[in-house]
């Protein structure tokens, strides 16, 4: 693992579940790295394994679950981190936000004590100080009439301006990663809009990276600098969300993008590709996804690619890549 004391940097992630059918490898070496400051897309089907790399690599898989891989956050080792330093981490340097803020929210406290309270876990501030931040933090994030609202429950807020009040219980340690898992999934579009720009703003005002799940590439295409595809746990390509999106490399990969429009940040939803994704339990010998591939040939069906580099700061886990590089650029 490199020495690099700034930012992610995740190798041979795996996270393994037990099942009636065997055990899953739900993620199967993931490699990540993400910069100060960067913004990353991680996008794939449902059940590709981008909720679990996520909980996997803040060691949230809990047993029978196993975890393991090296996951590296400003020169320190998550994996090795005792139970209690890694829940000052949690909430803390690192933060985490979900589609569904209720399940991160506390419903009998005001929003008020639940920014406190994070403030107090994860800043030296004072009683008066942190009074004034939760004020200022629910004020970032754009709730209007927000020395009002301090002192209401979550349920008396709807449903965006919930997920702006999880967004500001998030910030209040200042985190300098966020973990956001489609986030505004549940939202309507101009909410979407509105959060995902304030993500923005927070991204340059606190200097955090982000690792954004989604589904939408829209979202990738207009928030992130660089991305990643995940299939059946398996990352399949990765670059610059311009680059991969100019030229997938990947056949799956091209798939996803089928109908967005080249360079376009329209909000479009991952394409459907024909065929289902493979149980996790049972994949198929070689290349996971060569049953759905129509450049498969007879090497995709007896050997596994590897994530490889192909051109600086671009990977791709295919045998035929260039072939899939060209039909783009004749399509
Ligand atoms: N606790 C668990 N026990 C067994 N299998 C699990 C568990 N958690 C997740 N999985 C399996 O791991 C795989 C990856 O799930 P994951 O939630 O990461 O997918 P995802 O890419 O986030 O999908 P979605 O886009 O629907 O959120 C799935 O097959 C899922 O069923
Ligand atoms: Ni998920």
């Amino acid at each position: 693992m490199s020495a690099k004391t700034d930012g992610l940097h995740v190798r041979g992630l795996c996270a393994t579940f037990e099942t009636p059918r065997g055990p899953a490898r739900a993620v199967d070496g993931v490699d990540l790295d993400i910069a100060p400051g960067e913004v990353f897309g991680l996008v794939g089907e449902s059940g590709s394994g981008k909720s679990v790399t996520l909980r996997a690599l803040m060691r949230l898989v809990h047993p029978p679950g196993r975890v393991e891989g090296n996951v590296a956050w400003q020169g320190r080792d998550l994996m090795a981190m005792k139970p209690e330093e890694l829940r000052r981490m949690r909430g803390g340097e690192i933060a985490m936000i979900f589609q569904e803020p209720m399940t991160a929210l506390n419903p009998v406290l005001p929003v008020r004590v639940q920014i406190e309270e994070n403030l107090r876990a994860h800043t030296d501030m004072n009683r008066r100080e942190r009074r004034a931040r939760a004020l200022e933090l629910l004020d970032i994030v754009g709730i209007p009439a927000a020395a009002r609202r301090l002192d209401e429950y979550p349920h008396q807020f709807s449903g965006g301006m919930r997920q702006r009040v999880m967004i500001a219980i998030a910030l209040a340690s200042s985190p300098k990663l966020l973990l956001a898992d489609e986030p505004t999934t549940a939202l309507d579009v101009t909410i979407q809009d509105q959060i995902l720009k304030l993500l923005l703003d927070l991204r340059d005002e606190f200097s955090m990276s982000v690792v954004f799940v989604t589904h939408d590439l829209g979202v990738v295409a207009s928030l992130c600098d660089r991305m990643a595809v995940m299939y059946a746990g398996r990352i399949v390509e990765t670059g610059t969300v311009s680059e991969v999106f100019a030229t997938p490399h990947h056949p799956y990969t091209r798939g996803l993008l089928g109908s967005v429009p080249h360079g376009g940040a329209e909000r479009t939803m991952l394409a459907s590709i024909e065929g289902t994704p493979p149980g996790l339990a049972s994949l198929p010998a070689g290349c996971a996804f060569h049953p759905r591939c129509e450049f498969a040939t007879d090497e995709c069906r007896r050997e596994r690619p590897a994530l490889e580099p192909f051109a600086p700061g671009r990977s791709v886990a295919c045998f035929h890549h260039e072939r899939v590089a060209r039909a783009e650029e004749l399509a």
